[in-house]
């Protein structure tokens, strides 16, 4: 059966990858599943059609048959779930697998996404430059922590998995503050999650709607 999933007719970030289709898209590639890509305005994400598949009307969902979910991790882990290539086989191994998911989605995103909404939305109130410093170190905490775990080794559990898919999405966020950088090994993870072809593909398609127009 066709899956649908769902993204931005145009996302703010101008094609940069960031909006959360791209896991979804990346999950489909790495196990080789077409799909197609149904576009929403913002307005049309707050209809009565999308909401009865999205209850908080944003994006991605995923539609295959009469299944309609929503949540990126619920989405990535459905994926993983029936097609092969993003969960190892033996029963141990995919159990820490799904705990990585959980733990980027849980204990690391949180954090970055704080900083990202301090830094866009924060950023002109009195108490900003007060604040800011702790937010970051609250990123920091999460990100040494990550760091000393990987070590120099290429994924976090042995073969790259849903988990590294998840993580390395919840870092890309950061590479514009620049935080990353202070992590080698991280930064170095992220590259090599974008330099899989699943990704480069997933990421040309995302472009290809959202690029700005030439000239
Ligand atoms: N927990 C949900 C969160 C989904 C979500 O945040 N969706 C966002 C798009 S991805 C988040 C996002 C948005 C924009 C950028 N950007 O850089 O432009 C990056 C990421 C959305 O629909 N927002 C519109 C709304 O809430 O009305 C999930 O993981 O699926």
């Amino acid at each position: 059966m066709t899956i649908t999933i769902t993204a931005f007719e145009r996302s703010p970030d101008g094609g940069k990858g960031l909006a959360r289709d791209m896991r979804v898209r990346w999950a489909l590639e790495e196990v080789g599943q077409p799909y197609d890509v149904r576009l929403l305005s913002f307005k049309a994400m707050k209809e009565p059609a999308h909401l009865a598949v999205h209850p908080f009307g944003q994006i991605p969902t995923y539609e295959e048959g009469d299944l309609g979910l929503f949540e990126t991790g619920a989405i990535v882990f459905h994926i993983a779930e029936r097609h092969a290539g993003l969960l190892p086989d033996d029963a141990n191994a995919r159990a820490r697998a799904i705990t990585w998911m959980f733990a980027a989605l849980s204990t690391v995103e949180p954090p970055i996404l704080e900083l990202g909404t301090a830094r866009l939305l924060e950023g002109d109130k009195s108490w900003s430059a007060q604040r800011m410093p702790l937010v970051e170190d609250r990123v920091r905490n999460r990100l040494g922590q990550l760091s000393r775990r990987l070590g120099d080794a290429d994924w976090l559990d042995g073969a790259f998995s849903a988990g590294d898919l998840m993580m390395v999405s919840v870092l890309l966020k950061l590479t514009a503050s620049g935080v990353l950088d202070e992590y080698p090994n991280l930064s170095a993870y992220v590259a090599r999650g974008e330099a899989r072809p699943a990704y480069k593909r997933a990421f040309d398609a995302q472009l290809a709607i959202n690029k700005p127009p030439a000239g």
